[in-house]
């Protein structure tokens, strides 16, 4: 049970948290604390979080939990703005979607790998933003991965861990690094396949006509090309090394698919297509029995 639960940046992430730990009566208050007055007070009026400020370091004093939902290029700052406001007995985690990034903004900013801070990644979200997005079953039956570091205090990790189970979330933990080059191949990578396709067929034609005869694969597969440009910027910018590294292969993965097409080759290609299929199905039946 959290008794005082803050929030830093009430949006689709840090709002459904809130939400869904209200639904599962696991926390008495909650300071919703981010830059905008008119979205704190919406967020109020929705009932996401009981009282805010727009300071940090205040809406942290007496919390014995912290999510941090901020985009990753706004972290430090907060980080900076929560020194020594800290209670005793608090834990901070965040929901940064790259983690290396986080955790050297961390060490930049207290010198140290503070031992109460538990940085973490919920495996979950959406293409939409903001609090209005936040929903109470977003976590469930999701994973969240942590990523805790030889300085962490285990007792902080339990205490996350199961904040996280309670709304539902099934809890692995990764190094850092092995984090980063996960995600960057089955997050990020294909952010970058939709906001590039989209855009690129956009200027191809025009924007009307592109959309009018598109297709139901295309609606697919572009719904993430509507997320959020500054959250996939700063994305980009905090894991720019293994994102580089996964695109450069998967342009060398699109030449061969390229040499196949223009050689007439129906082999090679049966070969690509069956080989994707047939992960695919795995990848869909291990949905169907649980988390995803
Ligand atoms: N959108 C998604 O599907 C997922 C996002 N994430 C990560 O979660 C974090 C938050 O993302 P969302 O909730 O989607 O974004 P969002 O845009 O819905 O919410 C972010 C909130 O932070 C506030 N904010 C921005 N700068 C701030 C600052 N300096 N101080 C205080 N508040 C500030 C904004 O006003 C906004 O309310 C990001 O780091 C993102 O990488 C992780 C998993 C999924
Ligand atoms: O909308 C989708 O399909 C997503 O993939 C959302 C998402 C965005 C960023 C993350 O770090 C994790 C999940």
């Amino acid at each position: 049970m959290i008794e005082r639960l803050a929030v830093i940046g009430v949006g689709l992430i840090g709002g459904s948290l809130a939400r869904a730990l209200r639904a599962n009566d696991a926390v008495g208050e909650v300071i919703g604390c981010g830059r905008s007055i008119e979205h704190l007070e919406r967020a109020q009026a929705l009932g996401v979080i009981d009282a805010y400020c727009q300071d940090p370091g205040k809406a942290v004093a007496n919390a014995d939990m912290v999510f941090i939902a901020v985009p990753l290029g706004a972290i430090a700052g907060v980080f900076a703005r929560i020194q020594g406001q800290l209670a005793e007995q608090a834990v901070i985690t965040d929901g940064g979607s790259v983690k290396g990034s986080v955790i050297a903004d961390a060490v930049q900013v207290f010198g140290e790998i503070p031992s109460w801070f538990v940085p973490g990644h919920p495996i979950a979200g959406t293409e939409r933003s903001g609090v209005e997005a936040s929903f109470p079953e977003l976590y469930q039956n999701r994973r969240v991965i942590l990523t805790p570091l030889a300085e962490t205090d285990p007792q902080a990790i339990e205490r996350v861990r199961a904040m996280w189970e309670r709304v539902g979330s099934e809890v692995t933990e990764m190094s850092v690094a092995h984090h980063d080059e996960v995600l960057a191949a089955t997050s990020h990578l294909p952010h970058m396949l939709a906001f590039g396709l989209v855009d690129a067929l956009t200027r191809l034609g025009s924007n009307d006509e592109i959309f009018r005869y598109a297709a139901g694969g295309f609606r697919d597969f572009s719904r993430i090309a509507s997320s959020s440009p500054e959250m996939w910027r700063d994305i980009c910018l905090a894991n720019s090394e293994a994102l580089t590294a996964m695109l450069t292969r998967f342009g060398s993965e699109m030449t061969e698919l390229s040499d196949a097409i223009r050689r007439k080759d129906g082999e090679a290609l049966l070969r690509i297509f069956g080989r994707a299929r047939a992960a695919r199905e795995r990848y869909v039946d291990g949905i169907d029995e649980g988390v995803s």
